[in-house]
């Protein structure tokens, strides 16, 4: 792409600040060097400077490195200047180069977008690298790391690669059935590869929920009859007192929400109403609630007082830790069905919950570093693959059958935004001999 302006940002955070970065691209990238710096730059080499305004007052003394396109970030020529982070010194620096011709200042992203229309981004990348400045867990980081690294790009390649394939034989057979030196029926082959990557497919989609994990963070829902010590577990989990605790049954009547970070993942603790039969009016609203939030979450913390043990009723079908509260309260707690034994009043076996709730957890820290689909947009678009390949592998007519496969490996492509219309002649070509 060929960029006329050239662009300038702080790109360093808020000032003041002991080091402040300003980035440049575009063409005029050398003239600003020379006009600042007063040198010739050389690529790639951290260079002390004295950066001068247009009447050769000095500005600041600082660090600069130019980067020669297509070898930079954006693929243009690109000029990093790191100085004190001072808010004036910032202020001089960008009013000088926005006095200089050609310039201006960057729109929100535009050195990304420059780096994704030069092809040194592809859009999974693009959104890889915004997950990863806006990553605030460790799982969040190492997953943002990961889904930079260009792998989504080599699994939905080979994918359409496979797909592109398919159809050319098929497309192949449709043109050519009368001629002796095609093969002949190629359609059982065919369709067992596409059958055999519709598993593969849908297998990498059913991955999607982890990603929802790793962004949204783990929903954990704590549920129990009324006086469980749900909300004093869960002020014992937060550290801190965000849920009222009383002895008096019915006291936590809504859903109420905390963010833990829980062994680097991002967890989303909810403490709900206790549930019970014959509650008043405004209660049975915050039961109902309580359980439509526990059905949907993805782990259910069951509290029980162990000293006055009730049936709680409707208890969602989700992966459920059992805890039994106030171990203080009771002599025998051995006999009792519980995965974990705590008192949030002496802190008994809260470590020990802890420790259950992280093992849960690493399900999904560990698909940190594995390719799944981690936007919502990657999942639209397999899903849509998916439902062309269905319709594919129903399909009697050929050419119809061909054009949804078309239409799936479009859908593959544009997760990372490559489509290209020639693949499907070339890979023909390179297959059949057609001009005999
Ligand atoms: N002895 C003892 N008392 C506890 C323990 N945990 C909670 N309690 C007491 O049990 C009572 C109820 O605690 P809450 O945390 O309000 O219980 P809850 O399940 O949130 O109750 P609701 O919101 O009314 O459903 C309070 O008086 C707490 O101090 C414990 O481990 N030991
Ligand atoms: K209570
Ligand atoms: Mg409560």
């Amino acid at each position: 792409m060929f960029s006329t302006d050239t662009i300038f940002a702080l790109s360093s955070g808020s000032l003041p600040s002991g080091v402040a970065v300003i980035r440049i691209s575009g063409p005029q990238c050398r003239a600003i060097w020379e006009e600042l710096c007063g040198s010739e730059p050389q690529p790639r080499r951290a260079a002390y400077v004295a950066l001068r305004d247009t009447d050769n007052e000095l500005i600041d003394r600082g660090i600069g490195i130019f980067f020669a396109g297509p070898a930079s970030f954006t693929g243009e020529d690109c000029v990093e200047l790191q100085v004190h982070g001072s808010k004036a010194v910032v202020a001089k620096l960008l009013s000088t180069l926005s006095a200089m011709p050609g310039l201006r200042a960057a729109e929100a992203g535009e050195f990304t977008r420059r780096a994704y229309m030069n092809g040194k981004l592809d859009l999974a990348n693009v959104e890889a690298l915004s997950d990863l400045i806006a990553a605030e867990t460790e799982t969040q980081r190492r997953f943002a790391i990961a889904n930079s690294s260009g792998r989504h790009r080599e699994i939905y390649d080979s994918w359409r690669a496979k797909l592109i394939e398919a159809r050319a034989l098929i497309e192949a057979e449709l043109d050519f059935a009368d001629e002796a030196d095609v093969p002949g029926s190629v359609s059982d082959r065919v369709w067992k590869d596409v059958r055999e990557l519709r598993g593969r497919i849908s297998a990498h989609l059913s991955a999607y929920h982890h990603a929802e994990i790793i962004r949204e963070g783990l929903q954990v829902v704590i549920l129990g009859a009324p006086n469980a010590g749900k909300s004093s577990l869960m002020n014992v989990l937060a550290q801190r007192d965000v849920a009222i605790v009383t002895d008096e049954a019915g006291t936590t009547r809504d859903v109420l929400e905390v963010h833990l970070d829980l062994g680097g993942l991002k967890v989303n603790l909810a403490d709900t109403a206790g549930l019970r039969e014959t509650p008043g009016k405004v209660e049975a609203i915050g039961i109902q609630r309580s359980l439509d939030r526990a059905s949907s979450a993805d782990l259910v913390l069951l509290v029980e007082d162990m000293a006055n043990p009730v049936m709680v009723p409707g208890l969602p079908d989700v992966p459920t830790i059992r805890v039994g509260n106030k171990a203080d309260l009771v002599t025998d707690t051995k006999c009792r069905d519980y995965d974990c034994v705590i008192s949030t009043r002496t802190g008994e076996g809260i470590d020990r919950l802890i420790s259950s709730l992280r093992q849960h957890a690493d399900q999904y820290t560990a698909s940190a570093g594995s390719i799944i689909p981690f936007r919502e947009r990657h999942k639209v678009l397999l899903e849509e693959a998916l439902a062309h390949l269905d319709i594919a592998l129903e399909e009697s007519e050929l050419e119809l059958a061909a054009e949804r496969m078309r239409l799936a490996s479009d859908a593959l492509g544009r997760i990372c935004g490559r489509i290209d219309v020639e693949d499907l002649l070339d890979t023909i070509f390179a297959r059949f001999c057609i001009g005999k």
